[in-house]
């Protein structure tokens, strides 16, 4: 998506307040300066607004190295009118314990902060403090702003990035306190379908498919369509579908782009077999990195199997 059109710059929104990790993503996307920055209290509200034309694009959080799926992204994106993820960026999570100015670390019985966050601490909480009771907030900026002068936040000390601190005036108890110092949290760009990023030759993406009915070997019939065009996966999550217990969705990341030969046969092969095939985006990857591509899947090898069947089929005797 271009920063700008010829007509207005692009309006951006993203999971806030400022100073969320999500902030952080979209600030490496397009710095504040060429376009509009909008912050939402939770990713649903993002979505929304992008769903009823306020801004152009949100930016959210869709994976965690370290606590998986964020489900809230998942569910909203899966479901309600077409969105596509026309972008990725990972950002690399370190965490700070912050208190209002004057609070030692002994003295901290509640701590805020957002679940995920929260899931990436555990280790150290039990260990710096195990008593600490947790309570959830809808980000961890918020867990720190509601500590700000003025803020009403009934918690003690709040789990935040370092921004987020500096932003509300908190005094730093401990910093890096995340329990996998390799974490890192993975955001999309989400957008109205209009137009799918072109190819890049490192790309990425996005389904949630529906099954017809729930049978033996019926999510292996799913990812057949993939392994028998040698298409990797990223990511494979199961959803509930909310329609009933122990119905189900899939979301799935491959390599590729929807231009891919090898990708479009997959995709023809699930709309077939599916009940629903939601499309949600092929896209640039964040990493760079190159599909892997099992031997005989290139486009030049699906290229030359279907001229042959097409001068098969052009000895049929039509009279
Ligand atoms: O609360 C934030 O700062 C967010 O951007 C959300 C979020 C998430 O949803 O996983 C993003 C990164 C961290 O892993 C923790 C929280």
């Amino acid at each position: 998506m271009p920063a700008s059109t010829a007509a207005r710059p692009v309006r951006y929104g993203y999971f806030g307040p400022a100073g969320t990790f999500t902030q952080m993503a979209l600030l490496d996307w397009e710095p504040a300066a060429g376009g509009e920055h909008t912050a939402y209290a939770s990713v649903d509200a993002a979505l929304a607004a992008v769903r009823a034309s306020e801004i152009d694009a949100a930016m959210v959080p869709i994976e965690n190295s370290v606590e998986g799926g964020v489900t809230a992204t998942l569910d909203a994106l899966s479901t309600g009118s077409p969105l596509i993820v026309v972008g990725e960026r990972l950002v690399k999570i370190r965490f700070v314990l912050a208190a209002r100015p004057g609070r030692p670390l002994a003295r901290v019985a509640t701590v805020g902060t957002h679940s995920h966050a929260w899931a990436q601490v555990r280790g150290w909480m039990g260990a710096n403090l195990p008593k600490a009771t947790y309570v959830p907030t809808l980000s961890t900026a918020s867990a720190a702003l509601d500590l700000a002068p003025g803020g009403d936040g009934r918690h003690d000390a709040a789990v935040c990035a370092p921004i987020a601190a500096e932003l509300a005036g908190l005094d730093v108890l401990a910093d890096d306190i995340g329990d996998i110092k390799k974490a890192l949290t993975r955001f999309v760009l989400v957008a109205r379908p209009t137009a799918i990023p072109a190819p890049t030759g490192a790309d990425k993406t996005t389904v949630v498919l529906y099954q017809r009915r729930d049978h033996a070997g019926g999510l292996m019939a799913l990812l057949e369509q993939f392994a028998a065009r040698g298409i990797n996966m990223t990511r494979l999550e199961s959803r509930p579908t909310k329609h009933s217990m122990g119905d189900y969705c899939f979301s799935v990341d491959i390599e590729g782009h929807v231009l891919d030969e090898r990708v479009g046969q997959a995709l023809t092969g699930l709309k077939r077999i599916c009940a629903e095939v939601v499309f949600l985006g092929s896209y640039p990857r964040a990493d760079r990195g190159r599909a892997q591509v099992a031997p005989f899947n290139s486009d030049a090898d699906f290229q030359s199997a279907a001229d042959w069947l097409a001068a098969l089929r052009g000895l049929v005797d039509n009279s």
